[in-house]
């Protein structure tokens, strides 16, 4: 049999990528990068200009398909590989990232005549603006004892299916009357490529509470919500859902044409993001946490018990490799917040030295702010510039930093940053850690670990835990191919498990970020620091931040 290749394709939040993978040693052959035309539609609806409100975040449909249509052909065409070696394709995708479709599975937006209706559009992952439903679904959910809710650490998230669903339901609800089907944009992505509809349980469990023994909580349940979600999960959530792992089915004649593959390729069921990286760095046994670092950052952990750890996302049997269960926890802003930092607050002779040495401004602020010691900056930040996604589960949550004086330099505030977010992820191992599902290694994937290397031991040293890197440019866009390469099967080059498909074509970087003792000592103590505050701010001693965040709604109304 002829060498035998995978694609992948990855959809973050700015851009998709495709991945043509060797299939015998994972290595990346070509990739391709499209931005999505319309990017995150934060402000306005395109077309339109409809203003939304705050806390909106959108995407188009069309900016998926564009992403397959451009990048494919385009690593085919790098390659030279024939379209006959190209045994399967798989994607992940953010998550929850949803849409409303027809009976013809058309996203909603796209017609005429829901096209200037915010809520005919796909929410974002980061759409948080069904917080007021996530709290209600929570406080009622508690009230009933409902017990799928340990299982995802005492709190649903605004982020989610169910909340993004019941906001539908509140402000538009002749959009839910529209609407045949909820989806997942990952699945929508699969259907368009199979010509076929099915779930997958990743995003099922994760993100739709669904759970493999139990199926989704009970119709008293969405009756006691409200009673226009009666019978949703039969009919708006119906669908089979189809574990990781399996096929969705075969690319269609038509998608074939458009993207340069032949017609029945194999096509794996949709998956996460920070889900399929998770193989891709080789972890397929528990104790091992792997970071998806970017633009906000996953933590994937394998275990074999389901255990309730406070503020996970959440734990679903299979969720991440069959077998075992799949823990996930998040921080909801990282790179989002170094962005910030960069775009809105750098001063302007700080972008005016990096342009003159021709560096970029996150080079530019890491390279000076990596002569500090730990301490030295005097200041310290709480993470939370997009709410908290860890043990607290609050979007209303805002972000600080305490310390500033008037020397304060903008490389001294970037440290900080890093820093906090670094403290996030302590807090979310040591909630592990101590609840039973131990992390005894440290991987990190994504777009952060390649490009800020002080980051990275900032990391090591505040978790004093070494960290192990991925030997990849798209390590989720890897996985996505594993599960593309098994879709296909060995019959056709393929592989029977993501165990197997890990073992042959998973890599990590030989280099390692290692904890610097006496860093350690010092972040310890900057670390009981930053407990002190994330309670005081987060667990309800002073509500500031959401008297504040009140204030800003009423007066921008
Ligand atoms: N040198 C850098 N140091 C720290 N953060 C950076 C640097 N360069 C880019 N970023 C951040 O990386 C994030 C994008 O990460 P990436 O993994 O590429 O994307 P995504 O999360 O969308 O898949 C952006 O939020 C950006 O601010
Ligand atoms: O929430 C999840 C996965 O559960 C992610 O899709 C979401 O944080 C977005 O990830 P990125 O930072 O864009 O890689």
């Amino acid at each position: 049999m002829s060498q035998k290749y995978a694609i992948g394709v990855d959809y973050g939040t700015q851009s998709g990528r495709a991945v043509l993978v060797d299939l015998s040693n994972g290595n990346e052959i070509a990739d391709h990068v499209t931005p999505y035309p319309h990017g995150v539609i934060d402000e306005k609806l395109p077309v339109s200009g409809r203003e939304l409100e705050h806390d909106w975040a959108l995407q188009h449909p069309d900016d998926y398909l564009e992403v397959l249509r451009r990048s494919v052909p385009e690593v085919l065409r790098q390659s030279g590989v024939s379209p006959d070696d190209i045994i399967g394709l798989g994607i992940d995708f953010t998550a929850c990232t949803m849409l409303p479709v027809d009976e013809q599975g058309v996203p909603l937006c796209l017609k005429p005549e829901w096209k200037d209706h915010p809520h005919g559009w796909i929410k974002l992952w980061k759409h948080h603006a069904a917080q007021d439903e996530a709290d209600r679904l929570n406080a009622i959910a508690a009230e009933r004892g409902e017990k799928f809710l340990p299982r995802y650490g005492g709190k649903i998230s605004s982020e989610w299916m169910i909340a993004k669903i019941w906001q539908i339901v509140n402000e538009a609800p002749e959009v839910y009357e529209a609407t045949d089907l909820f989806t997942e944009a990952t699945d929508w992505v699969v259907s368009q490529l199979t010509g076929q509809f099915v779930r997958n349980s990743c995003t099922a469990g994760y993100k739709a509470i669904w759970h493999k023994q139990d199926g989704y909580p009970g119709n008293d349940f969405f009756k006691a919500l409200d009673p226009r979600l009666d019978k949703l999960t039969e009919t708006k959530l119906r669908g089979e859902i189809k574990p990781l792992g399996s096929k969705a089915g075969e690319l269609t004649e038509e998608m074939a044409r458009l993207i340069g593959l032949n017609a029945g390729t194999a096509i794996a069921v949709g998956n996460v993001d920070a889900h399929a990286a998770v193989p891709a760095v080789g972890v397929v046994t528990p104790g091992k946490l792997v970071m998806a670092m970017g633009t906000s950052i996953c933590h994937m952990l394998l275990g074999t018990e389901e255990v309730a750890v406070e503020g996970m996302c959440g734990v679903v049997e299979d969720g991440i490799i069959p077998g075992y269960m799949g823990y996930e926890a998040g921080q909801s802003a990282v790179g989002d917040i170094f962005e910030w930092f960069v775009e809105e607050a750098v001063p302007a002779y700080a972008k005016e030295a990096a342009g003159k040495e021709g560096v970029g401004v996150h080079q530019w602020l890491t390279e000076r702010a990596s002569a500090y010691k730990p301490g030295e900056t005097g200041l310290l930040a709480l993470d939370w510039w997009n709410g908290n996604r860890s043990v607290l589960v609050d979007t209303n949550l805002t972000g600080v930093i305490v310390g500033y004086s008037l020397l304060t330099k903008p490389e001294e505030v970037y440290r900080a940053l890093l820093e906090a977010t670094a403290y996030g992820t302590r807090k979310i191992i040591d909630a592990f850690h101590s609840n039973g599902v131990p992390v005894e290694e440290v991987y990190a994937c994504g777009g952060l670990p390649q490009r800020n290397a002080l980051l990275m031991q900032i990391y090591a040293d505040v978790t004093n835990r070494e960290i192990k890197v991925a030997d990849s440019k798209q390590t989720p866009a890897v996985g996505a191919a594993m599960f593309g390469a098994v879709a296909a099967g060995s019959a056709r080059g393929g592989y029977d498990s993501v165990v197997d498909a890990a073992k042959a074509m998973a890599r990590v970087r030989e280099e390692s970020f290692k904890p610097i003792p006496e860093n350690v000592a010092v972040y310890e103590k900057l670390y009981r620091e930053y407990s002190e505050l994330h309670d005081y701010f987060g667990r309800g001693a002073n509500d500031v931040m959401k008297r504040l965040k009140a204030l800003k709604d009423k007066a921008s109304k």
